[in-house]
């Protein structure tokens, strides 16, 4: 559906060049939600603005939907641009239009009649849930219906994509849920391929089946979510998984623990999927009488499945701790030993 083939863009500035995205490769399928993590400059929103075809890359291609983007131009651009529509952080809505007008804007713009509109709006109105408030103008609207209104619109001409820049990043967290659930919904119901940028791992963790992380213009890691979550390869992917597993706060617990029980081994334990219900810590306990603390504990869903860690001390003779270890090595959990912080 969407391939980017070694993708360079370089910005050519007063003060040199600026290398905004290095030698990317990827494939998203169509139907997919993906995702695209990064701090800010790793160059997520010039990886948009390729996808659209508001930018040509320096090297490479970029295909979507079967054209290719980066080298088409004119009227040709325009019809493909038609099929990839965009959401915003924010929102950019007209503020002197309603929210229909806002709705029916694109519509307006692609030549539809007016009864077909009318017909339209109604329908994307139902199905963003703002039944009621086709009236309202954009300023009468709390942030998370404002993105509903962002979200119509962008489905308004049937795209085949749909690009979504930090879309939830103005929104609070239930707020944010909200509209992720919606995407996902939209996924599910019009089998719609949705790319979408942002800084949040909690974000892809709730709706994307797969990942790209990026740093400094160059894709360091990508995969499934669950795979990605559990077995972190780059620093900076280690670092975004752990803003949802929540071991980042439990930092200072391991510090403590650390100097507070010199014996034995502090270890975290990765479960997904069915893994994340099986009794193996009283299982470890009894069998090779263990002891075991319990520092920190989390678990999460994906759409792939749940994702659960655990940090435990694990104490005991020697050999009974290395078989309590080869017990979780054999049900596939994952255990890695933290020996400083
Ligand atoms: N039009 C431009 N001209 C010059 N440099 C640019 C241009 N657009 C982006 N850059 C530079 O390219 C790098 C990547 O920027 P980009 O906006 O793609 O990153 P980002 O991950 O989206 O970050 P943010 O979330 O802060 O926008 C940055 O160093 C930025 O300054």
């Amino acid at each position: 559906m969407i391939e980017l083939k070694d993708i360079s863009k370089i910005y050519k500035t007063k003060n040199g060049e600026i290398t905004a995205v290095k030698d990317v490769s990827l494939s998203i399928n169509k139907g997919e939600i993906f995702g695209i993590i990064g701090y800010s400059g790793a160059g997520k929103s010039t990886m948009i603005r390729l996808l659209n075809g508001l930018e040509k890359p320096t090297t490479g291609t970029v295909e979507v939907n079967g054209q290719q983007i980066s080298s088409i131009t004119g009227t040709q651009l325009r019809q493909a641009r038609q099929k990839i529509s965009m959401i915003f952080q924010h929102f950019n809505l007209l503020w002197s239009r309603t929210v229909a007008d806002n709705i029916a804007f694109p519509l307006e713009i692609a030549g539809v009649p007016k009864a077909e509109r009318v017909t339209r709006v109604k329908e994307l109105i139902d199905l963003v849930g703002l039944t009621g408030r086709e009236n309202a103008y954009p300023s009468q609207l709390s942030g998370g219906q404002k993105q509903r209104v962002g979200i119509a619109r962008a489905l308004a001409n049937n795209p085949e994509v749909l690009l979504c820049d930090e879309a939830t990043s103005a929104l609070d967290p239930e707020t944010t849920d909200a509209i992720l659930e919606l995407l996902l919904d939209i996924n599910k119901r019009l089998g719609l391929t949705i790319v979408l940028i942002t800084h949040e791992m909690h974000v892809i963790r709730k709706i994307c089946r797969r990942v790209a992380v990026m740093e400094a213009g160059r894709v360091v890691e990508s995969g499934d979510v669950l795979d990605v979550f559990q077995n972190p390869q780059a620093e900076i992917t280690k670092n975004f998984v752990m803003q949802v597993s929540g071991t980042r706060e439990s930092k200072e617990s391991i510090e403590q623990i650390l100097v507070n029980y010199p014996t034995g081994k502090i270890v975290k334990l990765t479960f997904i999927g069915n893994k994340t219900e099986q009794p193996v810590i009283s299982q470890i306990i009894k069998e090779f009488n263990v002891e075991v603390n319990i520092v920190h504990g989390n678990i999460t869903q994906t759409t792939s499945g749940p994702y659960g860690t655990l940090i435990v001390q694990i104490d005991g003779k020697p050999n009974q701790v290395e078989e309590a270890f080869k017990l979780l090595e054999s049900r596939e959990i994952q255990a890695e030993v933290i020996d400083h912080v």
